[in-house]
């Protein structure tokens, strides 16, 4: 899909960390502040802003396209509709505007957002890379994400498409350790799964009547349901451990167990197979892979002086 070609696109540079240097020196700290702010109002805010900054990187690049607002722009487009924390990324711009004006694009912006959302949930951090601009186009028919019904498969092709290998896969979906689903995407496998009049029987059987309650299929289908049972609110690697135990509610996480190859990396992550790897460590390493799809850097892109709307 291009990603190569057009991921230096306009002849900018790469973006490196420390790249507003004297021009915004607060940068970091102001997007913290805001941040913190609104994850303590709203806890939703931290998982909703995490869970943004993926689907603005994976349609078009990280370049803010998912903040724009209209009638037909992404935020539209059914994934995004349950999006949150758009109001923090704009406060967050408000802010740098007066601090430092037209400097901060608000692809950058989100991009710290998203770590301080995780540092904030008490996961590790790690060095953000600087200097997108922001796209001038959002189109809801251009999004085009993983589905939380895709097979293992079909989960590592669109990731490798965006430069992410199976590793990547793992540990970013390793980011469900906080946050929550609707029940309307979840619950039709804990009743009725493919017509069987059964739950799904890869499910943990002790698991399926706490969702069963949580969801009632009469229920309220907007109704939210914890990704990560037992510590929704705590960026850890209790979600991986519930994946190997078959207690997570989107059958796209359930599968993860099944695959050979992904069930090994989920292993490595926990320390129960080596070479193990450090989820903290590995979660940052691979945020900042993702952070730098596509990104727009020359004239390709601007510096947008309100995030919901191109200047
Ligand atoms: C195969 C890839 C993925 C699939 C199929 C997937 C699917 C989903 C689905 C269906 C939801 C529930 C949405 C809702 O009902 O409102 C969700 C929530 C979430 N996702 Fe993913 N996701 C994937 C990868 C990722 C990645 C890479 C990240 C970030 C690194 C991420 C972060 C989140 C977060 C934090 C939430 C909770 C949102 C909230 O509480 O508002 N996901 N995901
Ligand atoms: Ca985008
Ligand atoms: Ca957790």
């Amino acid at each position: 899909q291009g990603n190569r070609g057009s991921s230096r696109g306009g002849g900018g540079r790469r973006p490196r960390v420390g790249y507003y240097g004297n021009r915004c020196r607060n940068v970091e700290s102001i997007v913290a502040s805001v941040v913190r702010a609104h994850v303590r109002s709203n806890p939703a805010n931290a998982p909703g802003i995490l869970r943004m900054h993926f689907h603005d990187c994976f349609v078009r690049g990280c370049d803010g396209s998912v903040l724009l607002a209209g009638d037909t722009s992404e935020r539209t487009a059914v994934p995004n509709r349950s999006l949150r924390g758009f109001e923090a990324i704009e406060e967050a711009k408000a802010r740098l505007e007066v601090a430092c004006p037209r400097t901060v694009s608000c692809a950058d912006i989100l991009t710290l957002a998203a770590r301080e959302a995780v540092v904030l949930t008490g996961g590790q951090g790690w060095r953000v890379p600087l200097g997108r601009l922001d796209g001038r186009i959002s189109q809801a028919s251009d999004v085009i994400l993983p589905g939380p019904f895709d097979p293992v498969d079909k989960q590592k092709r669109d990731f490798a498409a965006k430069t992410l290998n199976t590793i990547d896969l793992v540990t970013l979906v390793g980011g469900h350790t906080i946050g929550t689903a609707g029940c309307g995407l979840v619950r039709g496998r804990f009743f009725n799964f493919n017509g069987t009049g059964q739950p799904d029987p890869s499910i943990n059987p002790r698991f399926v009547p706490l969702v069963q309650n949580r969801c009632p299929l009469t229920g309220d289908a907007s109704a939210r349901v914890d990704l990560d049972d037992g510590s929704v609110g705590r960026f850890d690697t209790s979600f991986l451990r519930n994946v190997r135990s078959s207690r997570v509610v989107l059958q796209s996480d359930l599968v993860l167990w099944r695959d050979p190859e992904t069930r090994a990396i989920i292993e490595r992550l926990l320390g129960l197979r080596r070479p193990s790897l450090r989820f903290g460590t590995e979660f940052g390493k691979s945020m900042v892979k993702m952070s730098l799809i596509d990104v727009k850097t020359g004239s390709d892109g601007e510096i947008r002086r309100v995030c919901s709307r191109i200047n």
